[in-house]
């Protein structure tokens, strides 16, 4: 094998709002059946990488729980498999990471103790399907030192949460914003990049003599005309779950038949955690359109453009409309849920009215059952 991946899973996301109050944004349920990070996590099975390690830090509780065994995304093998490296304090080592180079630095040891040449580094929050291996192909072609995974945006999407890139006609990056104020471009770094093993060992230890702990701002862009940086232009689909409306956006695109399409049946397939659940119900009442609706979920009312995730219950003579209802909320009867994100475990109680106005409404009403 000619490559290991890392996918960062750690940060603390302040744009998710009361979302990842309680769970990382990797751990958040898309598509009706998985989890953000599944898709990172498929990428690297599909691409026969076979030793991945996932950083995780911030709320990693359900994280971890949906992490809890390799075997879903076949890496339970002798050779390689899935490490989960959290923050661990030592004699040598007090801190949690200070950032995504030093979370990469505090697993220095997995890095140099590999064979493989290659490292693909990944991160958890972004919904997409990737052949790594083509990507590996361009990145040795180019004789790169660093590639970044880049994507056109369009016209009228607001880039400036992204690290911007412009290239030269040879695909070299020639400028890398993080975050800009104001924006030259609409080309995106993705997050995802590659890069040799010993390079990046060798840079993660140069960043820590400098107490320097990002990736991006502290690697990429410093190196950026030192090292040589090439950009691999991906068209496919590809999201970034990095605010409320992205999660909303993101999810709201599976009720579209391309998408759906292209997720659910063409190979290769994403893979999740399985769950032994019942199939879904649909009771006298029920009627359902243009829906996803996961398995446990019992459907008693009117439910339309809207995704329920595993063992949702919706009540009696109740509207859901253009909304997430995510696992185990529980809807009373006659309620009106609109342009709403319901939050797993929520007891909405009956005869409540909840409906987004301007923005998408973030419901949470909680019992004293934990969120997972
Ligand atoms: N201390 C830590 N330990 C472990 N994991 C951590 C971590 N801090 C962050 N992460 C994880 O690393 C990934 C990158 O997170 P960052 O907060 O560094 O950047 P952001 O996602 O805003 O932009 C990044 O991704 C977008 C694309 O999504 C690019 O455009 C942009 O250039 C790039 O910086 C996320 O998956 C996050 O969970």
């Amino acid at each position: 094998m000619k490559t290991i991946g890392i996918i960062l899973a750690g940060g603390n996301n302040k744009r998710m709002g009361e979302l990842t109050v309680n769970r990382a944004t990797s751990a958040m349920p898309v598509g009706g059946n998985y989890r953000s990070i599944d898709f990172a996590l498929s990428n690297m099975s599909n691409s026969h990488i076979q030793t991945v390690a996932v950083l995780t830090q911030y709320n990693a509780r359900s994280l971890n729980e949906h992490l809890s065994s390799s075997k879903w995304w076949d890496f339970g093998r002798k050779q390689g498999g899935m490490y989960l490296f959290t923050p661990t304090i030592t004699t040598e080592n007090r801190d949690w990471y200070r950032g995504t180079a030093d979370a990469m630095y505090q697993n220095i040891d997995f890095l140099k103790k590999r064979h493989e040449p290659y490292v693909i580094i990944a991160n958890g929050d972004c919904v997409y399907k990737m052949d790594y291996n083509k990507l590996l192909d361009y990145h040795i072609e180019k004789k790169a030192d660093i590639t970044v995974v880049c994507k056109d945006m369009p016209m009228d999407y607001d880039v400036r949460r992204f690290g911007v890139v412009k290239m030269n006609e040879e695909s070299r990056i020639v400028d890398f914003e993080e975050k800009p104020l104001v924006t030259q471009s609409k080309t995106v770094s993705t997050g995802i990049y590659v890069v040799r093993r010993r390079q990046l060992i060798e840079m993660l230890e140069r960043a820590q003599e400098e107490n320097r702990y990002d990736f991006v701002t502290d690697i990429l862009i410093r190196y950026k005309n030192v090292k040589k940086i090439y950009g691999y232009k991906f068209t496919d689909y590809w999201s970034n779950i990095a605010s409320v409306d992205d999660y909303y956006r993101t999810n709201m695109d599976f009720l579209k038949r391309d998408v759906r399409q292209y997720f659910f049946r063409d190979e290769p397939k994403i893979y999740s955690k399985v769950d032994d659940l019942p199939p879904a119900k649909y009771n006298t009442g029920s009627e359902v359109s243009n829906s996803l609706i996961a398995s446990g979920c019992i459907v008693n009312s009117k439910v339309e453009n809207s995704i329920l995730f595993k063992k949702v219950f919706i009540g009696k003579n109740c509207v859901i409309k253009n909304s997430i209802i995510l696992n185990d909320a529980y809807i009373g009867d006659n309620t009106h849920v609109e342009n709403c994100i319901v939050e797993s475990r929520g007891t909405l109680k009956p005869n409540t009215y909840y409906c987004g106005e301007n923005e998408i409404k973030v419901v949470s009403e909680q019992n004293e059952r934990y969120m997972l």
